[in-house]
């Protein structure tokens, strides 16, 4: 099977293109690949195929070969492979994902045709889900974990995130406090995390636990999250540039309509076959 292992802000998955292979077991391919160790490396796995609602369609796979509904990087990475490996000409697509149909504009360089930069509307960011948390419209409540109450606040982005603003997060032991938060009982489909500290109004920097693979150097639904999160509470502004470990997204909320803009970059790693 030929893949393609991409990275966008660090956040890297391996990519398979389903109009030339087939994959059988996502959920088993997910685990082997993603191993660091045994396997090829990554934060999980994404399959790219035909749709007949979008243009094409994304899913993606958690390193524990869990399926997220949506990916922020993963989509970024999908619209860079459709357009640099000739499957569409468009700058603009519509791609079918678990959580609804995305729509990517691509930047290209009108020098080497390569895409620089993707802008994806994110859709609405969602307050109330009881699929995904059991109290609703959770704004700053106050969870106790390990004995210690934490504020957090929940945002879907058609996945669960649980945002927490604090100072210090880069001493955080994101291990621990990630994962009992991941596996609380208020979360019936387990959920990212993400642990926020505010620069200033348009600039907020983010560690991310996620849901299915650990610690990873950026996550793009997170990000959106943490964006909404911080408007809701009053701790920025609607617009800001959000510095992960691995790079920096630009999040958008347009409020009025509610929906949720990123902006940010995508790249090749290297190709192979296993
Ligand atoms: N890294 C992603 C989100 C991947 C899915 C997530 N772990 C989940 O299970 O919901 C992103 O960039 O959005």
């Amino acid at each position: 099977m030929k893949f393609e292992k991409m990275q966008a802000a660090g956040n890297d998955y391996i990519y398979v293109n389903l109009f030339e292979e087939q994959v059988d077991d996502p959920e088993v391919l997910s685990r082997r690949v993603s191993d660091r160790h045994f396997g090829v490396g990554s934060d999980g796995l994404v399959l790219i195929g035909p749709d007949e609602e979008g243009d094409f369609s994304m899913k993606m796979y958690n390193a524990d070969g869990s399926e997220g509904a949506m990916c922020g990087n993963a989509a970024r990475c999908v619209g860079k492979y459709l357009y640099e490996r000739g499957l569409t000409t468009k700058k603009e697509i519509a791609l079918n994902t678990k959580s609804g149909i995305k729509y990517l504009l691509l930047t290209v360089n009108p020098q080497n045709n390569k895409v620089e930069s993707v802008r994806i509307n994110m859709g609405k960011a969602i307050f109330s889900d009881s699929n995904l948390v059991t109290i609703p419209e959770m704004v700053n409540y106050p969870l106790s974990v390990n004995g210690k109450e934490c504020p957090i606040t929940f945002v879907s982005m058609g996945n669960p995130h649980v945002v927490i603003f604090m100072d210090g997060i880069d001493k955080l032991d994101i291990e621990k406090i990630g994962s009992l938060i991941e596996h609380q009982p208020l979360f019936p489909q387990r959920t990212n995390v993400e642990f926020i500290e505010v620069i200033d109004q348009s600039h907020l920097k983010m560690r991310v636990w996620e849901r299915g693979s650990g610690e990873t150097l950026a996550c793009g639904t997170g990000a959106c999250a943490s964006l909404v999160a911080g408007v809701i509470t009053g701790r920025c502004d609607t617009k800001a540039s959000v510095q992960l470990k691995g790079g920096v997204l630009e999040i958008e909320w347009d409020r009025d309509d509610n929906q949720v803009y990123l902006t940010g970059d995508a790249h090749f790693v290297f190709k192979g076959e296993i």
